[in-house]
């Protein structure tokens, strides 16, 4: 009876535990099903968001997921599946070609369009943006939308632009005033400031413009902008008029003066022409009393009526000469006063044309000045280096020129104001002026660059003077918000070495020597080598 009962116990064990062993089975295939179902659903939303990237690929994933929505026969799936493995791996194949594609032309439109906006800061540095871009890691397909719509915009303001008609003007405008975009705003907002820096404006004016350069470099907004650009054309207005009223007046004293020369002149040729009367009218009468003298002598029968006649006639002619003496003394007296009152006047208007020279020579000199820095500016260097060129193609001189721009400068501006950004260009500007020779002419470019001239210098000879001025400019101790800050600048430079160099040419290879010096890591120094 125990033993039945103990086998009785033991088929009830082993039935439960089959019968647990089942449940676990079904849960599990159960769950197994929810895993593929999901897994099904995921791939099928991967598939549709997929969709369009390749046509032959759309095909094959249709069909699988089609075959998702279903319950696959995951072993019917097998041989499609690695038949889209395939495809997939040619699919990635292509979109690594494709990316290289995209960086190539990306490259070769930027090289392109830097010859072509050599000399507009602005697009420069857009460019010099996009190439950091270019050089980000792990770029992918849609990271070039944004690059390669800047590059198209970029060539659109080549200068094709001049062919367009007048509707497709009319149709720029149109877009410009809805769609401006903060990329625009920003450029047209440095190009002013650029322009700013190159007119000197007089004391009175100075804190306004001061004020609206403040306001200018913080403004997004197109209407913001549009109020500043008035507000800068209406100051221009002013000075133009002040200094045009300042003019007139130079030039109506100078008339008056002309005026005051021009009737004593008249008036000293009256007195003489009068003075002149009168002396030959005592000449005649002298004349005829030495006539009436000789007629006596001739006709004198005594001795005493002829002596009594010479006598009469001697006396005239002795009153005659002294009336001709004081005429003569007077007409210079005459002469000297009008001549000292001529003098005076024309030793003031002497002065006053001094004085406006001297203002003339220091607007000239403001105007080739820098405002913020009192570096030279952009038009000063390209007067000095068209003269530099010259001896250089004449005397055979070397030449050599550097374009330095600050490293990061934009995050200055965006982590403690455009102020701090001022003083920083002021303090870099002081620094390179002393770290270089008096000969060498250093200018501030536009923005955060700098453009410095080597005459009789070869470009083997600038490395090392350009690499202590770099030196220097990092070891300034910045300190903004109690925070010690280094700043650094890239340089790039190029010489002028073969007979067909110009500087156009020149300068786009110091250009591009300071690109590489930035996409190199910045803060350094790179020589042309071509
Ligand atoms: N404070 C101040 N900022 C200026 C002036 N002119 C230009 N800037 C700013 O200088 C910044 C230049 O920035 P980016 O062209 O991006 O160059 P970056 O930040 O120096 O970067 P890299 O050149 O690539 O090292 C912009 O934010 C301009 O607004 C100026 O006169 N004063």
């Amino acid at each position: 009876m125990d033993s039945k009962n103990t086998q009785q116990l033991e088929l009830e064990q082993i039935s439960k535990r089959l019968q647990d062993a089942l449940t676990a089975r079904t849960q599990l295939e159960y769950r197994y099903e929810q895993d593929v179902s999901q897994l099904s659903r995921f791939i099928a939303q991967l598939i549709t968001a997929g969709q369009g990237l390749d046509g032959q690929l759309d095909g094959p994933l249709m069909k699988l997921r089609q075959q998702l929505q279903s319950k696959p026969d995951l072993d019917l799936l097998a041989p499609q599946l690695k038949q889209l493995t395939h495809n997939l791996q040619a699919f990635g194949l292509k979109l690594k070609q494709q990316l290289r594609d995209c960086y190539d032309i990306s490259n070769e439109v930027t090289e392109y369009l830097r010859t072509k906006f050599s000399q507009q800061p602005q697009q420069r540095q857009q460019l010099r943006q996009l190439l950091d871009a270019l050089d980000s890691p792990n770029l992918t397909l849609l990271h070039y939308v944004p690059i390669l719509l800047s590059l198209l915009k970029l060539l659109q303001q080549l200068p094709v632009a001049k062919h367009k008609t007048a509707e497709a003007h009319a149709e720029d405008a149109g877009t410009t005033q809805t769609s401006m975009a903060a990329d625009d705003i920003r450029q047209i907002r440095d190009e002013l400031l650029n322009q700013l820096s190159m007119i000197e404006f007089p004391q009175a004016s100075a804190a306004d413009v001061n004020q609206l350069r403040q306001a200018l470099l913080q403004t997004e907004q197109r209407d913001q902008l549009l109020q500043q650009c008035l507000a800068i054309i209406r100051i221009i207005v002013k000075n133009i008029h002040q200094e045009r009223l300042s003019a007139q007046q130079f030039l109506l004293s100078l008339n008056d003066t002309l005026a005051l020369v021009h009737a004593g002149l008249a008036e000293v040729d009256q007195s003489s022409q009068q003075h002149h009367q009168a002396q030959r009218q005592l000449s005649e009468q002298i004349q005829n009393d030495v006539q009436g003298m000789s007629n006596s002598v001739e006709s004198a029968t005594q001795l005493q009526d002829l002596k009594r006649d010479i006598q009469q006639h001697v006396s005239i002619i002795a009153q005659a000469l002294q009336k001709k003496a004081s005429l003569e003394q007077q007409q210079q007296q005459d002469m000297q006063r009008q001549l000292a009152q001529m003098q005076t006047r024309l030793q003031e208007v002497e002065h006053e044309a001094d004085s406006y020279k001297k203002r003339l020579a220091e607007q000239k000199f403001k105007s080739l000045q820098d405002s913020l820095t009192r570096l030279p500016n952009r038009t000063a260097f390209e007067e000095r280096l068209e003269l530099e060129y010259k001896r250089w193609q004449r005397a055979k001189t070397p030449l050599a020129l550097a374009v330095a721009d600050i490293d990061h400068f934009k995050r200055i501006n965006d982590n403690y104001g455009h102020i701090a950004g001022d003083k920083t260009l002021q303090v870099i500007a002081n620094m390179l002026k002393k770290s270089l020779r008096e000969t060498d002419f250093v200018c501030r470019y536009g923005g955060e660059e700098f453009v410095i001239i080597f005459p009789q210098t070869a470009i083997a000879e600038v490395t090392a003077v350009l690499n202590s001025t770099r030196e220097r400019i990092k070891q300034i101790p910045f300190k903004f918000r109690q925070q010690d800050i280094r700043i650094s600048i890239s340089i790039g430079a190029a010489g002028f070495t073969r007979p067909q160099d110009d500087i156009a040419q020149v300068f786009e290879r110091a250009d591009k020597a300071l690109y590489r010096a930035k996409r190199q890591g910045r803060d350094q120094v790179v020589i042309d080598a071509s």
